[in-house]
């Protein structure tokens, strides 16, 4: 599905990411770990074309996506929708309109900046609310939503565009050990359900272990582990973090609480 071949991305004389190959034949979900600066979120950058390499391919059923031009790299942009640590949404619009706003690729500016969509549109975006737990909240601003609960429009607003792949960069860094669960409760069950790949960069451990199918560790813009989560010992956690004996996995948690395990129906499914 997906073959990334020697990929670099130079920022002045330094890579941030540098000659990384890996494959992922299935729509898995994929976390991609590491501290800090190890290049995790220009790798997803390049992937949907926001960020552009320096050198490598990434195959997608063959095809080079990172030599798409034009219209056809804004088709390729919406079959890989992103999700941001900060939702990235209009903040004084309605939640419903910021869901349309994942068509804008397909859309007139004009239709778009008054706001004129089709009631079929309108219709799957209320669905997409409603499938995820947030339909009353269509109406409001988005603003007056708590992070979770944006967190889950901006999934709403990337299903819209019905991708192949959710690429998510940091999706629970900003909120509470709750409000991170459910939302990666969602991004597993779109990735279980609907055969959708996620690749999701990640800050903490328990979180990749928990919810991936495979866990690739960056270091110093390289690939210095790939593998299943139960390959994750504490101490290849220790080499991919650069950390010292005293290494504590503690500070990479999010804490969720162990009395809220996540529903592992789904997982069981994926593995059956
Ligand atoms: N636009 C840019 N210009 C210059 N340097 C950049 C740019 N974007 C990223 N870098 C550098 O590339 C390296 C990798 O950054 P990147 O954001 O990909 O890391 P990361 O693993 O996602 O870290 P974080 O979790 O902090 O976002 C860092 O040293 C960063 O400073």
């Amino acid at each position: 599905m997906l073959e990334v071949r020697n990929v670099t991305r130079v920022f002045g004389s330094r890579a941030a990411v540098d000659n990384i190959s890996f494959a992922i034949d299935r729509p898995a979900f994929v976390g991609i770990i590491g501290r800090s600066g190890a290049g995790k979120s220009t790798f997803l950058r390049m992937l949907n074309r926001l960020t552009d390499a320096s050198a490598g391919q990434m195959l997608v059923d063959g095809r080079d996506v990172l030599a798409l031009r034009g219209a056809d790299r804004r088709a390729w942009q919406s079959q890989c929708a992103m999700i941001f640590q900060q939702f990235n949404l209009v903040p004084r619009m309605d939640v419903a309109s910021n869901v349309l706003h994942g068509l804008l690729n397909r859309r007139s500016t004009l239709a778009t900046m008054f706001n004129l969509w089709p009631r079929t549109d309108i219709e799957r975006a209320l669905q997409i609310l409603d499938r995820l737990g947030i339909a009353e909240q269509a109406p409001k601003r988005a603003e007056a939503l708590s992070g979770g609960q944006q967190q889950r429009v901006a999934i709403a607003r990337a299903l819209m565009q019905d991708p192949r792949i959710i690429l998510a960069d940091e999706p629970i860094a900003s909120l509470d050990p709750m409000n991170a669960q459910i939302v990666m409760d969602t991004l597993k069950r779109i990735n279980v359900e609907d055969g959708r790949m996620v690749i999701a960069n990640l800050h903490t451990l328990d979180t990749a272990r928990r919810y991936c199918d495979r866990v690739i560790g960056m270091r110093d813009g390289r690939i210095v582990f790939d593998g299943t989560p139960e390959q994750l010992s504490t101490g290849v956690a220790r080499d991919i973090y650069g950390a010292d004996a005293g290494f504590n996995e503690a500070a990479t948690s999010t804490a969720i609480p162990t009395d809220h395990e996540p529903d592992r129906s789904y997982a069981d499914r994926m593995l059956a």
